[in-house]
């Protein structure tokens, strides 16, 4: 400690000319006994302390003596640098400090004792802070072995208080310590293993030396057995966290966590491999920075922090994928978020399955639909005899090749349905599926959605999942539009517009679908007059036909009726398991009729026969009076067999008619036309009788 540290010291100087009187003056009110005696440069001169005055009194001088008069030389000069301990050696009584050449202020011996005295306790009392505060035991014995120093930590350790041992001997208390050992040799004893109450503890052990003489020794003991554990706890906290890594790496899932603000902690490889990023690239980032710059479109962690509660979500990645995540927030004592934990899956795939599964799904309704009306159909199932059938079979075939749009026409029940079956079966796509669908028999309301499909939620009623729709059927494979001619105006253009850019968009949905199809059309309708009339769509009507195929009606093939009788005969006989035959005369009338509901109309026809009739032979006799007759609209064919109420007499009829009705025609719009009532009429009486359509 420096003279400069001293706080205490004080500054009073006198000059010469001061009179004692005015000395005594100040002394009293400063509270001191002596002070320097300086020139006008402050350089010292001399030293005046009560003795001077004391001497005054004693020889009976003035009090108006001056101070020069008495004041004694200053033989020692201490400075303001000086080492308070090398003071101490001195032998002074009143010692003036100096710094440079000036006097500053005056020190009494008294007074140096004093601030030593007190700096030694200071530093005693941290010395003694610091050994008790560490953890090592610190055990100190003088030269007869008597213990002085017993810190806290040997307190705890060896199970003895401070009080009860100090001033004892320590061969009695602790016999293995060595440090008597130490006293007598005066060696310094380092890291030596030594074992006091079952504890083993690592002991360094030095003497203590005052002016080259062994006055004591001291051991600072280090316990092992604590190390130890804390060794263990350490190991098993790193095993831990290998097992931790092991978990989190070995997830299929991606795995993300941060803390409490967001700032990415750790990822796994699933996760990295979901994003496409190196885990660099977000390690140490906060996750609304990194959503931000669009990696995703929603952070889960971001959500899970603001919402203070597990959520789950579906993200979109830049890099293509979906997943369904999930961020778990983590809390610690005191309610505070530390840690986000997020769990991420790729449902691309699964969206992908899904997709394909709701086809599937749709395919096999669509399938088994249609195996309903085709199941008693051979593999000779169709008849083509008449020059222009084979003609017409040709194009088809060279028509299948191509993957053109076709339109199909021809009046009613003449087989447009069946053309496109074989154009289909025929063409490179027959592994594809084969979708059909009947624009006439949709109410138009529904019509958008059957053939776009929708999305979940789309409009009330729609399911919940959402639905493919006819083009997503018909996906990879083909699509058949029967009766075109009845698709309203705004779907037109929604067909134009596939047609063009083979893209279609769910109803309730953004997302345009690609769509890989061909599309045939049929209608037995005259689409030129219905663009005419501005009922169609010319760019449409185009667009479709840019192959037309015109199927003939029956009459003008009846060449090919004797081969229908025959095919229509087995299948049914074969359907019923009944072997019915028809006679050579019926043949002959069918030859002569006209068929307006076409081929569908003699297979219906041979179909009701074989059911109704009792006996195994067809006759005549068997035949409805239209075909006897050959007059479809002829009232008088109408049959009284008996006498029954009026009213049940007109329902039958019209039941009948329906029945009829139904079974030849394939819209709403056709039957209304040729029964001449409205369209409405039509719905409602068959609603009435229960009369449905097979599509
Ligand atoms: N050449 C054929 N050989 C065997 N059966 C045929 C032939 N042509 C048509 N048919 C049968 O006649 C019925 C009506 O045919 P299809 O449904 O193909 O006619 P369409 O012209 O599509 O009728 P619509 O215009 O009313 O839809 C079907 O049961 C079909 O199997």
């Amino acid at each position: 400690m420096k003279v400069r540290e001293i706080n205490t010291l004080h500054s009073i100087a006198l000059s010469p000319e001061q009179t004692v009187q005015e000395v005594v003056g100040i002394f009293l009110k400063h509270q001191v006994d002596g002070a320097p005696v300086i020139d006008a440069e402050g350089k010292i001169m001399g030293l005046f302390t009560k003795d001077q005055i004391y001497r005054l009194v004693n020889e009976g001088l003035n009090v108006n003596t001056s101070v020069a008069e008495l004041m004694i030389p200053a033989d020692k000069i201490g400075h303001l640098d000086d080492e308070l301990e090398d003071l101490l050696n001195e032998d002074f009584e009143w010692l003036p400090i100096v710094d440079e050449d000036r006097v500053t202020s005056m020190i009494t011996r008294s007074n140096l004792s004093k601030v030593f005295f007190d700096f030694y306790r200071a530093i005693s009392c941290e010395l003694e802070t610091i050994i008790n505060s560490t953890i090592n035991l610190i055990v100190s014995v003088d030269k007869e072995g008597k213990i002085n120093v017993f810190n806290k930590a040997a307190e705890k350790f060896l199970g003895k208080e401070a009080q009860e041992v100090k001033g004892k001997n320590i061969a009695e208390i602790f016999p293995n310590s060595g440090l008597a050992e130490v006293v007598r040799t005066g060696n310094v004893e380092l890291l030596q293993k030594v074992k006091l109450n079952d504890n083993d503890y690592i002991s360094n052990r030095s003497p203590i030396i005052k002016d080259n003489k062994v006055i004591g020794a001291v051991a600072v003991l280090q316990c092992i057995s604590e190390m130890e554990k804390v060794s263990r706890e350490l190991e098993s906290v790193k095993e831990l966290n290998e097992e931790l890594q092991a978990i989190i790496e070995s997830s299929f899932d991606g795995l993300y966590i941060t803390d409490g603000k967001g700032l990415t902690l750790r990822l796994n490889k699933a996760y990295e491999r979901i994003t496409g990023l190196k885990a660099q690239e977000f390690l140490g980032r906060y996750a609304e920075d990194i959503m931000k710059e669009g990696v995703v479109s929603e952070s889960v962690a971001v959500l899970a922090l603001k919402r203070r509660e597990t959520v789950s979500i579906i993200q979109e990645y830049r890099a293509g994928k979906t997943t369904l995540a999930t961020g778990n927030p983590v809390f610690d004592k005191n309610g505070n978020i530390f840690r986000v934990v997020c769990n991420v899956r790729d449902i691309t795939e699964l969206n992908q399955l899904n997709k394909e599964l709701e086809q599937a799904r749709g395919l096999s309704q669509h399938y088994q639909s249609q195996l309903r009306t085709m199941s008693y159909f051979g593999s000779d199932r169709i008849v083509i005899k008449s020059e222009k059938m084979k003609d017409l079979l040709g194009l088809i075939i060279r028509l299948a090749g191509v993957d053109s749009t076709i339109l199909i026409t021809g009046e009613s029940g003449t087989g447009k349905e069946l053309i496109a079956e074989t154009l289909y079966i025929n063409s490179n796509r027959r592994d594809g599926p084969f979708i059909k669908l009947n624009c006439g028999a949709i109410p138009e309301n529904l019509l958008e959605s059957e053939l776009f499909g929708y999305e979940s939620g789309a409009f009330t009623g729609a399911s919940k999942e959402g639905k493919a729709g006819y083009f997503e059927l018909a996906n990879g494979g083909t699509l058949f539009l029967d009766e075109i001619g009845e698709l309203p105006l705004n779907l037109q253009v929604k067909l134009l517009r596939v047609l063009q850019s083979r893209e279609i968009v769910r109803v309730g949905g953004k997302k345009p679908l690609k769509i890989n199809i061909r599309i045939l059309a049929a209608t037995n309708r005259n689409l030129k007059d219905m663009v005419d009339k501005k009922e169609f769509r010319e760019d449409l009507y185009y667009r479709l036909n840019v192959v037309p195929v015109n199927v003939p009606p029956l009459r003008e093939r009846k060449e090919e009726i004797t081969s229908f009788v025959t095919h229509f005969m087995l299948i049914f006989n074969r359907k019923y398991k009944v072997n019915k035959r028809i006679t050579p005369e019926v043949v002959d009338l069918f030859l002569r009729y006209d068929w307006p509901g076409n081929i569908r109309e003699l297979e219906n026809l041979i179909e009701r026969l074989i059911v109704i009739t009792t006996g195994n032979l067809l006759t005549i006799n068997d035949l409805p009076a239209n075909i006897k007759g050959n007059n479809p609209d002829n009232l008088a064919s109408v049959q009284v067999s008996c006498l029954m109420p009026l009213k049940d007499a007109v329902e039958s009829v019209e039941k009948q008619v329906l029945e009829r009705a139904y079974a030849e025609f394939r819209t709403i719009r056709q039957m209304a036309e040729t029964l001449k009532v409205s369209a409405a009429t039509v719905v409602r009486k068959a609603a009435k009788y229960g009369i449905t359509q097979e599509l």
